[in-house]
């Protein structure tokens, strides 16, 4: 996997975000074991509950796609430290991209952080 070039289209995506609430830019790239590979950005809304974050719009893409096998997900925002994902997008990767690999950037892929969504969501709410 080249994790440099998933990072890239994390940040590529970013310039799609639509933020004009928090001007807070956010990409995303989900990785599946075929090789497929989904973008994502955040999508604000006026009403600022109905916003979707990068991380959920790639994922479900990559789902509603019938790919579910997600080995990476790299996310890049804006910001001069890698970005923290929300926590209603952890709660999500725990669920549809639970052994993905998860690398959390900055705005160029200068700083970028490896983890995973066991470690970002300990103790996670399951049925
Ligand atoms: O990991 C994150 C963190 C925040 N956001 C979005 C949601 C909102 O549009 C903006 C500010 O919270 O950033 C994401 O897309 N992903
Ligand atoms: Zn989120």
């Amino acid at each position: 996997m080249d994790e440099k070039l998933l990072i890239k289209k994390a940040v590529k995506a970013m310039e799609n975000a639509y933020a004009p609430y928090s001007g807070f830019k956010v990409g995303a790239c989900v990785l599946t074991s075929d090789g497929t590979e989904f973008t994502g950005c955040n999508i604000e809304n006026a009403s600022f509950g109905l916003t979707v974050c990068a991380e959920r719009v790639a994922l479900f893409k990559a789902y509603s796609e019938g790919k579910r096998d997600i080995i990476a997900l790299a996310v890049a925002a804006d910001v001069d430290e890698p970005v923290s994902p929300c926590g209603a997008c952890r709660q999500v990767m725990m669920e549809l991209s639970p052994d993905a690999l998860v690398i959390l950037s900055n705005r160029d892929g200068s700083k970028v952080m490896r983890t995973g969504p066991g470690e970002l969501l300990p103790y996670g709410f399951k049925l």
